[in-house]
């Protein structure tokens, strides 16, 4: 199991093998020399025939220059505007600080280039529903625009899925959790996650991931924040612009129209809990947490005969929805019950485990993926098969759940007191 991990994290992040670039490649420019490029799309775009990564541009040229030598780039602009204006490009690549993503993405797709555009699209709802209402995008034959969540791209998030919506075994959903946490220490105090002014906070990182996850497992849109609560910045951020709007770790729940409830716990910064010490010695050491997804599921009566009903509940946990290339795995647990009127004849657990590093053999969405695909190179797949017009596994982030999503994002924050993060004063 270690060994078919390493295996994987090698050829997928390490040293992706490399494809012969075909003549209509599709021509990436990168709108700032991000540290997620490298891992979300540089990397991926090795393995890929049909990408390539042509340009760069950021705000200082010599750290772009030094940016396109580490990574290959032939192209360096000294300006965003430029690299937009770069006839040699065909699609933008935009991991800027949130409250940058709406301006670059309009101005990008009126350039007439295709964009991939980093979660979460915009730095709030009314933003969302300007850009992806926008006639530039909704006209037959525009530049393609997707919100990068790349998680959703992976067979191992579709299998999880399909075990909740798509199972004989499968009842409404009941509870639902999403959680996602990372070590304290890992973002930086002058980090962009802990700006209000760039649309900061951890709703619109790991949490934008954990809401897109309930919203996913419900099939249906929230229709009430129950409760929102966050933990702030402690003193060392007290220099950054309106530090008290700042969400270091958010938890909240909702609930559907149908009764649904799910639970978020998304937190930037987490410490203690380590195992066999006293917490006392371990509670500002950095924390560790599994991204996780928990669903429980109504039960569902499977057979009815001769006054005997044969019932099931399901639940199902998918253990790192976030990295599942590197390793995941998928618990599905159906308990069945046979009952006589209010007499339960017999009970009994069945419990299997899962992997999806690719579609299963034999789906139609298998083709020639690998087990070691990220989900950044699973995401860039489709984007290719969008802007080539193939039809691909059908997996998509659509202009409408984009909106959605910020919505949710937007009531989230009311609920836990904050502020709506600001938009952009940008026109076209
Ligand atoms: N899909 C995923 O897994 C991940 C997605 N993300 C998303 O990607 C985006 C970028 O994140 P990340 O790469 O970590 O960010 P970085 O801190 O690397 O910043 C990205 C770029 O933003 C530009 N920038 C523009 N204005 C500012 C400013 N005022 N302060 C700081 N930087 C500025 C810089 O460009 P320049 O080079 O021109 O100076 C910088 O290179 C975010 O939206 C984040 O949510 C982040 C991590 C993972
Ligand atoms: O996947 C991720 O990992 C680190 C986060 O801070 C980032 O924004 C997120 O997208």
């Amino acid at each position: 199991m270690v060994f078919a991990a390493l295996n994987r994290i090698y050829a997928g992040i390490i040293n992706p093998p490399p494809a012969k670039k075909r003549d209509d490649a599709i021509r990436f420019g990168l709108l700032g020399a991000s540290n997620i490029a490298p891992i979300a799309l540089i990397g991926p775009a090795i393995s890929h025939s049909e990408v390539v990564i042509a340009g760069v541009a950021a705000r200082d040229k010599t750290r772009a220059e030094a940016y396109a030598k580490k990574h290959n780039i032939p192209i360096v602009h000294s300006t965003y505007e430029d690299l937009l204006q770069d006839p040699s490009i065909d699609a933008i690549y935009i991991a800027l600080p949130n409250n940058l993503h709406y301006e670059w993405a309009l101005r990008s797709i009126s350039a007439g280039k295709h964009v991939l555009l980093e979660k979460p699209s915009c730095s709030n709802a009314a933003e969302a529903r300007e850009l992806f209402t926008h006639p530039l995008i909704t006209t037959a034959g525009v530049p393609v625009l997707l919100e990068a969540f790349h998680y959703r791209f992976h067979p191992a998030w579709q299998t999880f899925l399909a075990r909740i919506h798509d199972d004989p075994e499968a009842g409404n959903v009941k509870n639902a959790s999403a959680q996602q946490y990372l070590p304290k220490g890992v973002i930086l105090n002058d980090d962009i996650r802990w700006r209000f002014d760039l649309a900061g906070g951890a709703m619109m990182d790991f949490g934008t991931y954990t809401l897109s996850c309930l919203r996913q497992i419900f099939k249906e849109e929230p229709t009430e924040v129950l409760h929102a609560s966050f933990r702030g910045l402690g003193t060392p951020h007290s220099s950054l612009p309106e530090p008290d709007q700042i969400d270091q770790a958010m938890s909240a729940t909702y609930r559907t129209a149908d009764g649904a409830t799910g639970t978020l716990q998304a937190d930037l910064a987490v410490s203690g809990g380590w195992p066999l010490l006293p917490s006392s010695w371990t509670r500002n050491f950095p924390g560790f947490g599994w991204p996780k997804c928990e669903v429980e599921l109504d039960e569902k009566v499977l057979k009815n005969w001769d006054g005997q009903v044969h019932a099931v509940q399901r639940t199902v946990i998918l253990w790192n929805h976030l990295a599942p290339s590197v390793y995941h795995r998928i618990d599905v647990e159906d308990t069945h019950t046979i009952r006589a009127g209010d007499q339960v004849v017999k009970t009994w657990k069945e419990s299997h485990q899962e992997k999806a590093y690719k579609w299963p053999i034999g789906d139609p969405r298998r083709n020639d993926e690998q087990e070691w695909w990220t989900t950044y190179r699973y995401q860039l797949q489709e984007f290719v098969n969008r802007v080539k017009g193939r039809v691909g596994s059908g997996v998509w982030v659509d202009a409408d759940d984009s909106i959605k999503q910020m919505e949710a994002v937007d009531e989230t924050y009311r609920k836990a007191g904050l502020k709506v993060r600001p938009g952009s004063d940008f026109k076209l």
